[in-house]
């Protein structure tokens, strides 16, 4: 089996006297879709946090494609998190006083791209999320499942080699999320995208390839999830991307 793309050690991590995560180990694999799920307060969302770099563990080390993350300084690691990560967060967090277009174009134009190149990219990734034809609304005008694509959409603009997706679909009522999850799984699946994917609805986990549990800061289970049989390949969770 080929080398993980991030794999993360021994993770101990504490908010002030509260400990999130006690000596939590996990892999992801190029183009692999992991849940990992866990009740309320059990540390997925530090987890998240310690792997994409966004915060540094207090113990343990997080390596990704040959570089240890955990060590890393901020300029490199913020790089890093521009050019190879992808985030999405329960409540989009969209800028509110920009068009779902320019809130898509956003990470282009930090990489450089000039701007009609950026809103004519932000655009085809509209359509891939089916929501063009909405380019020109604010978040405040959207449904929560249409801001929620537009997020993806954003998080996948650069070409990221991995998207962390912390209960994209946590807002959303079954049907959006399900096609929040659909777009998500098929466009990773299409890109050769991982996904770290954090959720605690079972329905959701089912569209991973593989599962992680945490309980109090420990991976404690790990196994196969709904769509196992399909990992790699190039198909798809059950329902149809909507147009
Ligand atoms: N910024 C913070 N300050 C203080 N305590 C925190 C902070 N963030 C998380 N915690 C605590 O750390 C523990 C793990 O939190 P974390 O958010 O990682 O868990 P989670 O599994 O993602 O929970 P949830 O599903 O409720 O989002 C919890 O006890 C939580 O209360």
């Amino acid at each position: 089996m080929s080398n993980p793309l991030l794999a993360a050690r021994g993770l101990v991590k504490a908010h002030g006297s509260t400990p999130a995560l006690r000596g939590a180990s996990v892999d992801l694999r190029a183009g692999e879709i992991l849940a990992v799920t866990g009740a309320s307060g059990s540390g997925k969302s530090t987890l998240l946090h310690c792997l994409a770099g966004i915060v540094r563990p207090d113990e343990g080390t997080v390596e990704y494609a040959g570089e240890r993350l955990d060590r890393l300084p901020e300029k490199r690691l913020s790089e890093l998190r521009r050019t190879d990560f992808g985030v999405v967060f329960q409540f989009g967090q969209l800028i509110p006083e920009l068009t779902a277009v320019d809130n898509v174009a956003l990470p282009l134009l930090l990489a450089g791209t000039s701007r009609t190149a950026a809103r004519e990219r932000a655009g085809e990734w509209l359509e891939r999320f089916g929501v063009r034809g909405q380019e020109a609304l604010r978040p405040g005008e959207m449904s929560g499942g249409q801001a929620q694509r537009v997020s993806l959409a954003r998080a996948l603009v650069t070409g990221p080699k991995v998207v962390f997706a912390d209960e994209p679909t946590g807002a959303l009522d079954s049907l959006a999320g399900e096609q929040v999850m659909t777009a998500l799984v098929h466009t990773a699946r299409e890109s050769g995208t991982a996904v770290l994917l954090i959720t605690h609805d079972a329905q959701v986990a089912a569209y991973a390839d593989r599962e992680v549990s945490l309980r109090d800061g420990l991976v404690t289970a790990e196994g196969t999830s709904g769509s196992a049989d399909t990992a790699g390949s190039a198909s798809e969770a059950p329902a149809e991307v909507s147009r």
